[in-house]
């Protein structure tokens, strides 16, 4: 209910398409609902720590940062969560895992937005259930020692979710956006600044000059009250080549061009590398062949090359969001993913090809 009390003439010029207004959790009532305890926040700090010596070549790992597309059903990603947490310590001589977990879907036109606007998979947008069933979820994948990765989309929810994040995105749709710039100068954690959706990769280079400064913004505190927030400048930012509607650019000549522009700007030289989206034209059957090329240029010695995105979930490929029947446990609603098996033998080789740069 709106209960903002206006004169009489106001109100036939106020609200005029709002429906109607909710009211929201408080990030701080949904911290103590779900408290983010000691051994799970040490996981948060160490991984945001580790993504960063990485991206300044102090460690000379990958990062990779896997899972599914999008979570529509906590049940699954905490299973999947399961089984990549020893994979992930296992593979630790090569690489740093950290687990995408991804609760907002950019829409290109239209489409479900992702488990927080709409936990439900049916429009009707219980966001506060969608934040409970994201931050528990959030909480329980550290409690498993696994860092976290999210794309950033409402400027509202990282006082939800963002002291659970260990890595952060800007999507393709979003990076000239300066709501998002903005954002990204003040939250704790490295981001990747992605291409846009037409391969423009200076509009990237530019998100990162931007985020790196303090700015001053609207938002809400930790209670939930409107507040003016004045941030820091974030050091940690980083491109990620995502590909275009046009086509990949993960080969070694696209990369060079990215290094190139990244220099020209005054900018450490690195680069993460997502083998789906534009570089694989969504099919998930070339992501493992993406992630290999890409690992032939890290195996050839290119230290720019820092990470890899992989989308991965337990069953491969995709299904259609459709009321009228059940879901398959564990496969994507939103972009098609790798299957568990052929992410194993991926990750696997992406650790042998870290492991060959530093020999
Ligand atoms: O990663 C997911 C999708 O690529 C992104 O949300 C855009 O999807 P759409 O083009 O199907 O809307
Ligand atoms: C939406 C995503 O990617 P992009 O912004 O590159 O399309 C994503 O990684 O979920």
């Amino acid at each position: 209910m709106n209960t903002l009390k206006k004169p009489t003439e106001q109100t036939t010029v106020v609200d005029r398409r709002i429906e109607k207004t909710v009211p929201l959790v408080t990030p701080l009532a949904l911290h103590d609902e779900f408290p983010l305890g000691d051994a799970a926040a040490r996981t948060v700090a160490a991984g945001r720590q580790a993504v960063v010596d990485v991206l300044n070549g102090a460690d000379d790992r990958l990062v990779v940062v896997v899972g599914p597309c999008s979570v529509h059903d906590a049940k699954a990603a905490l299973e999947y969560a399961e089984r990549l947490a020893p994979v992930a310590e296992r593979l630790s001589d090569g690489l740093l895992v950290v687990m995408r977990v991804y609760f907002e879907k950019p829409r290109s036109t239209l489409g479900w937005k992702g488990l927080i606007n709409d936990p439900g998979l049916d429009g009707s947008g219980d966001v506060n259930r969608g934040l409970r069933i994201a931050r528990q979820l959030l909480v329980q994948v550290t409690e498993l020692g696994l860092p976290v990765g999210c794309e950033f989309l409402d400027p509202i929810t990282p006082q939800y979710i963002a002291d659970t994040v260990g890595w952060g995105a800007i999507g393709a749709r979003t990076v000239e956006s300066q709501v998002h710039r903005q954002l990204s100068s003040g939250l704790s954690m490295p981001i990747g600044m992605k291409n846009r959706p037409d391969g423009s990769i200076g509009t990237a280079v530019d998100a990162i000059k931007a985020a790196a400064v303090p700015h001053v913004f609207t938002g809400i505190d930790h209670d939930g009250a409107p507040a003016i927030l004045h941030t820091r400048g974030n050091p940690d930012c980083h491109l990620v080549l995502r590909g275009s509607d046009g086509g990949p650019n993960y080969d070694a000549e696209s990369v060079a061009g990215a290094v190139e522009l990244l220099r020209t700007a005054g900018l450490p030289e690195r680069v993460v590398i997502d083998a789906s989206h534009g570089n694989s034209r969504k099919d998930h059957l070339r992501q493992p062949v993406v992630a290999e090329e890409i690992g032939a240029q890290v195996a050839a010695g290119n230290k720019a090359i820092v990470g890899v995105m992989l989308e991965s979930f337990l069953q491969a490929g995709r299904q259609e969001l459709d009321p009228t029947r059940e879901l398959t446990y564990g496969q994507s609603i939103t972009d098609a993913c790798m299957g568990w098996e052929t992410t194993v033998e991926t990750l696997e080789k992406l650790r042998d090809a870290a492991v060959a740069r530093r020999g």
